[in-house]
């Protein structure tokens, strides 16, 4: 932000106090408050980037402080949930909510970079009847970080994430929980054989376990929506190799492929130096 946005004052506050002497250290901001509220006194513009289950307890720690006509947006990764949180904790505010849909499994302050969100979307959630201008604020702020920025109803952003990210964390945390309770496959064989398929699960699986714990229990319905539909397509395939069907393993394998070749084709190839971004 301070990079993008030199005129722009930004204050951090965070309430773990090893977090802020490292933001304070690596100047992510030009002051770092010592409580939530000292954070947004004189604020236009605040962002909430806490867990998706702290959001309403961080928001109401400063409601008392949140000057009248301040911005109140988020970066969480599931929406209908943490707008109900928020505006609950602070009635009669303007709170515009918006997932930028970048990140890696790392997290903590020393995790980000200047360029994260250049050429990434940028989802804004706006409740019904919004304010247009607070709306369009909010959307220029992630342009000028570089970001694209999409509006959505905030239950279609949560169907969309449960099965394009939170669906395949969850899988990415089942598959290496269950490579490291086989009995019979050693920790070091999962360790030395993990070629390209598990070695890059283990990086999903990496993720911050607040977090998804969080996006798991916030998201609930969509996910456990696309977790049944997940399991049924899995059944199939059970069925499929159980009963030697390989024209119904080809079928499926020859339609996945064609979905990969149309997002390398959009320049959203992970493995491009330039990986998951919007466009060329
Ligand atoms: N990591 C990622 O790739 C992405 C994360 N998100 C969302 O961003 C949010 C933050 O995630 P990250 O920045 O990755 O996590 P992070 O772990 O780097 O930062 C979260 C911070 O919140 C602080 N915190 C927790 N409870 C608090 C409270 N009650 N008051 C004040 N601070 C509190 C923690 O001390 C921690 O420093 C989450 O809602 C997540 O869903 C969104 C897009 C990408
Ligand atoms: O590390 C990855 O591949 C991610 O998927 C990062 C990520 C995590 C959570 C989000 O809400 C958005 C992006």
């Amino acid at each position: 932000v301070m990079q993008a946005m030199p005129t722009v004052r930004v204050t951090g506050y965070d309430a773990d106090a090893g977090v802020r002497e490292t933001a304070d250290r690596l100047q992510i901001c030009h002051d770092v408050a010592d409580s939530a509220g000292a954070a947004v006194i004189d604020a236009d513009l605040v962002i909430l980037c806490v867990p998706v289950g702290a959001m309403g307890a961080v928001a109401a720690e400063f409601a008392a402080d949140l000057p009248a006509d301040a911005i109140v947006s988020d970066v969480g990764s599931c929406k209908a949930e943490v707008a109900r949180a928020l505006s609950a904790a602070l009635p009669g505010a303007t709170v515009i909510p918006a997932h930028p849909v970048a990140g890696t499994e790392r997290s903590g302050p020393e995790a980000g970079f200047a360029t994260l969100f250049k050429h990434r979307w940028c989802i804004v959630t706006p409740p019904e009847g919004a304010d247009a201008a607070a709306v369009e604020r909010v959307s220029e702020f992630w342009r000028r970080l570089g970001a694209e920025v999409e509006t959505m109803a905030p239950e279609h952003h949560d169907r969309v994430l449960a099965v394009t990210s939170h669906l395949p964390h969850l899988i990415a945390y089942t598959i290496v929980g269950t490579a490291s309770d086989l009995e019979e496959v050693t920790q070091s064989e999962v360790i030395k054989y993990s070629a390209g398929g598990f070695r890059d699960f283990t990086r999903i699986a990496a993720s911050d376990p607040t977090m998804w714990r969080d996006v798991f229990l916030t998201n609930r319905e969509a996910v456990l929506e696309m977790l049944q539909r997940f399991s049924e397509d899995l059944s199939h395939l059970q069925r499929a190799i159980r009963w030697g069907d390989g024209d119904a393993l080809f079928d499926l394998f020859t339609r996945t492929r064609a979905v990969r070749r149309s997002i390398v084709e959009q320049g959203q190839d992970d493995d491009a130096p330039d990986f998951g971004r919007t466009h060329e």
